[in-house]
């Protein structure tokens, strides 16, 4: 714990390492407030950046707005008054002489009333909007002046920070003004950047917090002033040197070198049922290469849906065991781990290894026993979900650790199970289905090695898409009854009507009871979000035994679940659904020899891109250019969900929308380890704070 700070009367030299409360008009509870944006010192708070601008560097003719013009206003009042019908309102009438305008406040007292008295001048800022009898502007910002000098407008644009409740803009800025002044003494800003250009990091600081200029605004408006791309660089960069020093950390580190990896694999290759892919032996190669290493393996295989994954892990597990040491595979969900570790037990049982399921579900006398089989090294191969890997699980000699991480698991997590292999830091091998262009991977995952599998089992008979509107579901409905009778599996997915897990699993069971009724020969079964763990695995397991044929589920299933059986999936709004997402649901389908086919209904009207969306679905089944076409139609960012680029917390940039400028930064930053550590130091503190910070949880 820090010593309390007292107030001794002598300021404190402010610099940027100073916390944000020494800064006036930061009292303790501005400070909280500022807390939950992430701010605690000085630093922080330049590096706060716009959302965007306001323009409020000239007053607008009343007579020339337009509804959705977002104006600053200057006139007299002529009218105010209370009325309440419908509701108590102040209206007050604001005339510049060319037109008048209607100000309407809901919330008011007496003394703002009594202010606004005709004759004044005020001078307001807001949205206009067109009401049946003309324009208005709803609670705009405004100031009151005897005289109309008195109420100029902004000379430079007005920047909008990302705020919460209860800090206002005015408040922002003040405290950004001060901490900009403060960053002018700071001769490390100034520092020059080899490799970025001209403006310094504290004038692009400078243009983006107050934009003066006529071409500046221009510019920065148009994401296009030179300080945003610098800016961005500069993020860019320090992102990449902070994973790669990480990266440098790790790799230092001692692991457990297996003794002979592709002996493993080939055993393994021969107790499968089926021959590997060219793709899946590639990856198995720069596997084996890694495992033998002193140092430990951090390696991201990339697959598409149903491209053979889980063999890699396999092989990896395997080759640990072989060589004496213990080797973890972790999985999203329990029912994934079950899936998982039955797939295993059965490849492995011809090389004697069979491998164990950690899972919540097991009694504790059995928990006990399994602990103590991992800790005395007795048991080689264990499977769970991250959330069963506790502190209480302790290993002999762990030498690899596979995580199935389907969007789930962040870069903290991942790094903080190293720990668990003692002084030896186990290898790492993270299996993605999330595919994603290289250079991204490259940005996102910079820690990494990565292998792609870009080629599917042979034998696959490619799934049929068709796009349906509501209109036809009761042909759908008979193509069901009819695939069933075959002996066949149907998924039925019902999508997200609201943001709401309630009404989610609300609508999934209403769905559920209107196809039972429907189609009353079928044993249909139900997995929605809302279920306990334990009924939600059950339903799952009645499926994957067939105890089911037609299963309704909200997205939930999107994750991994491998039934080969299942040979049609009906995705209900499928218009609702991004393509990314689209393309994990449908690859539940599609896994085994069967023809496959996958129906996307549709809500009609179609929009136009929610049309573009559909018809890419219906035309490819290829990740990597559904992906690519999910960035152009939906606008960077969104691809990856918040989590991928929320987690990387990045200020300025979106690796997504930014991806042009990475490639070259990957160069500098190499120049930058090698021959500026003491640049790449500062960069990373400027922009990342601790580097650990990804390494805990
Ligand atoms: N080389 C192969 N030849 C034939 N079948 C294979 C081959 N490799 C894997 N499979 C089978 O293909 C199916 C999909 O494999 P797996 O579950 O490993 O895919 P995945 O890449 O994990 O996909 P997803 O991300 O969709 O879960 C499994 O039933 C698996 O046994």
């Amino acid at each position: 714990m820090s010593e309390p700070r007292r107030y001794t009367g002598a300021k404190p030299p402010l610099t940027l390492d100073t916390e944000a409360t020494f800064l006036k008009g930061a009292g303790p509870a501005v400070a909280l407030r500022l807390r939950a944006l992430g701010i605690e010192r000085v630093r922080d708070l330049i590096f706060h950046l716009p959302l965007r601008y306001e323009d409020r560097r000239s007053h607008q003719a009343i007579a020339r707005l337009k509804p959705g013009d977002e104006v600053l206003v200057r006139g007299q009042v002529v009218t105010c008054e209370q009325r309440y019908a419908p509701k108590r309102t102040l209206r007050v009438v604001l005339d510049d002489g060319t037109g008048s305008l209607l100000l309407r406040f809901f919330h008011f007292n007496e003394a703002q009333k009594s202010n606004l008295q005709n004759g004044r001048w005020l001078q307001a800022f807001g949205e206009v909007r067109g009401n049946a009898a003309g324009l208005e502007m709803v609670h705009p910002q405004y100031r009151l002046a005897e005289q109309a000098e008195e109420l100029q407008p902004e000379q430079g644009l007005t920047p909008i920070y990302p705020a919460t409740t209860g800090l206002t803009q005015q408040r922002l800025r003040q405290l950004i003004a001060l901490s900009l002044q403060v960053a002018a003494q700071d001769a490390a800003l100034g520092t020059k950047l080899p490799g970025l250009e001209a403006p310094d990091t504290l004038a692009a600081l400078q243009a983006l917090h107050h934009p003066h200029s006529e071409r500046d605004a221009a510019q920065v408006l148009a994401g296009e002033h030179p300080a945003q791309r610098r800016l961005k660089r500069e993020e860019l960069l320090a992102h990449q040197l902070t994973l790669r020093l990480l990266r440098q950390r790790q790799k230092s580190r001692p692991a457990r070198a297996l003794s002979d990896p592709v002996a493993a694999t080939r055993e393994l290759r021969a107790a499968l049922p089926f021959a590997l892919t060219a793709a899946q032996q590639r990856v198995l190669d720069e596997l084996c290469h890694d495992l033998q290493q002193a140092h430990p393996m951090l390696r991201l295989v990339q697959g598409d849906v149903g491209s053979g994954k889980t063999v890699i892990a396999a092989a990896a597990l395997l080759a640990a065991a072989r060589a004496g040491f213990q080797a973890a595979l972790l999985a999203p969900t329990e029912l994934l781990a079950e899936q998982h570790q039955r797939t295993l037990a059965r490849w492995f049982a011809p090389l004697g290894f069979a491998p164990a399921l950690l899972s919540n579900r097991l009694k504790k006398a059995q928990r006990n026993q399994l602990q103590a089989a991992l800790a005395d090294g007795s048991q080689a191969i264990v499977v769970g979900t991250h959330a069963v890997f506790q502190d209480s699980v302790q290993f002999a000699a762990l030498a690899l650790v596979a995580v199935d991480e389907q969007h789930r698991f962040g870069v903290q997590q991942r790094l903080a199970l190293r720990e668990k292999g003692g002084a030896h830091v186990p290898h790492q091998l993270i299996l993605s289905a999330t595919p994603i262009p290289r250079t991204l991977a490259q940005t996102l995952y910079a820690d990494l090695d990565i292998s792609i599998i870009d080629q599917l089992p042979p034998g696959r008979t490619p799934i049929q898409t068709v796009v349906l509107s509501n209109e036809k579901r009761d042909e759908v409905l008979r193509r069901i009854a009819e695939a069933c009778a075959q002996g066949r599996q149907v998924y039925w997915v019902c999508t997200l009507i609201e943001e709401s897990e309630e009404l989610d699993a609300q609508a999934a069971e209403a769905t559920a009871a209107r196809l039972r009724a429907e189609l009353p020969q079928l044993r249909v079964g139900l997995v929605h979000g809302r279920m306990k763990s334990e009924l939600k695995d059950e339903q799952m397991r009645a499926f994957q035994d067939g105890a089911t044929q037609l299963l309704v589920a909200t997205t939930v299933i999107e994750v991994g679940v491998d039934v080969p059986n299942a040979s049609i999936m009906v995705i209900e709004n499928a218009e609702r659904l991004g393509l990314s997402q689209l393309h994990q649901l449908r690859g539940r389908v599609g896994r085994g020899a069967q023809a496959s086919q996958c129906v996307l209904l549709y809500q009609p009207p179609l929009g136009e891109t929610a049309r573009a969306r559909l018809e890419t679905m219906r035309a490819t089944t290829d990740g990597f250019a559904i992906a690519q076409r999910d960035l152009e139609l939906r606008g960077p960012g969104e691809l990856l969900g918040r989590r991928q680029t929320g987690e990387i917390g990045m200020k300025l940039a979106d690796p997504m929308r930014d991806a042009a400028l990475i490639p070259p930064l990957q160069r500098l930053a190499t120049r930058y380890l090698e021959q500026e550590p003491a640049l790449a130091k500062l960069l990373i503190a400027r922009w990342v704070g601790d580097p650990e910070r990804y390494a805990r949880v």
